[in-house]
């Protein structure tokens, strides 16, 4: 479950975004809507704990996202919250299958090798296990992430524009995996996009619009 309340962020010496309050339920889904610059990112962010409101509050599965000390919000995110930003961030020095287990060290728990063999099949992704990201495919490199996003058995999954580079096909089953493996998990997803495609994906997600002109949503 996601709860936000009167939330606000400024960048430094920028006008402040304020999002309107939102409510999605666990294993609900919700498409923040809007154009490039209109706060979808920075929304995410705020619900992920990587950035700190300037004011309001973020609730995720029952935590108080704010009242984290810093340290203690990477240790939080790394065990509850799925985050597939829009720059995957795979580690090149790393194989997939250890980029995988870098999920396990930022949470704190041993590497369970059993577990990453079933997310590297479940995305079919088992003969990539192996490579470097530079050998991977933009719709490979994809699955890797969210198979890293989704090792721990998130309770949020938070995707930041997961069609952006992909061609129909290639879309398609993204979000098709999202949808599937967050539905598996009774994971919360929420998928920042203005892809018109995602909306068709998703029909029963709830939507939040964003106003490009105002730099977020007056509440
Ligand atoms: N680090 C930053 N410093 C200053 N301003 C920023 C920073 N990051 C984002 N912004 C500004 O904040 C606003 C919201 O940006 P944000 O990235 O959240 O939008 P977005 O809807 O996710 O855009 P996109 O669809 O292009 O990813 C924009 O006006 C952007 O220029």
């Amino acid at each position: 479950m996601i709860q936000t309340r009167d939330l606000r962020f400024a960048y430094a010496g920028h006008a402040p975004l304020c999002f309107r309050d939102v409510t999605v339920p666990q294993g609900g889904n919700l498409l923040l809507r809007g154009a490039s610059g209109s706060g979808k990112s920075t929304w995410l962010a705020l619900v992920a704990g990587l950035l700190t409101p300037a004011a309001g509050e973020v609730v995720v599965a029952g935590q108080s996202v704010g009242t984290l000390p810093s340290g203690q919000r990477d240790r939080w995110r790394a065990n509850h919250v799925g985050f597939l930003p829009q720059k995957l961030h795979l580690s090149g020095a790393l194989t997939v299958q250890d980029n995988l287990a870098l999920a396990y060290f930022a949470a704190g728990a041993p590497v369970d090798r059993e577990a990453i063999r079933h997310a590297l099949a479940s995305l079919d992704i088992t003969a990539l296990a192996g490579r470097r990201p530079h050998q991977l495919s933009g719709g490979q490199a994809q699955r890797v992430a969210l198979a890293r996003a989704v090792l721990m058995q998130p309770q949020v999954i938070l995707a930041d524009e997961p069609t952006a580079s992909l061609d129909d096909l290639a879309g398609q089953s993204a979000l098709a995996l999202l949808a599937q493996t967050a539905h598996d998990a009774g994971a919360t997803l929420v998928i920042a996009t203005h892809d018109a495609r995602v909306r068709q994906a998703l029909p029963q997600a709830q939507e939040l619009p964003f106003d490009p002109l105002r730099q977020g949503v007056d509440p």
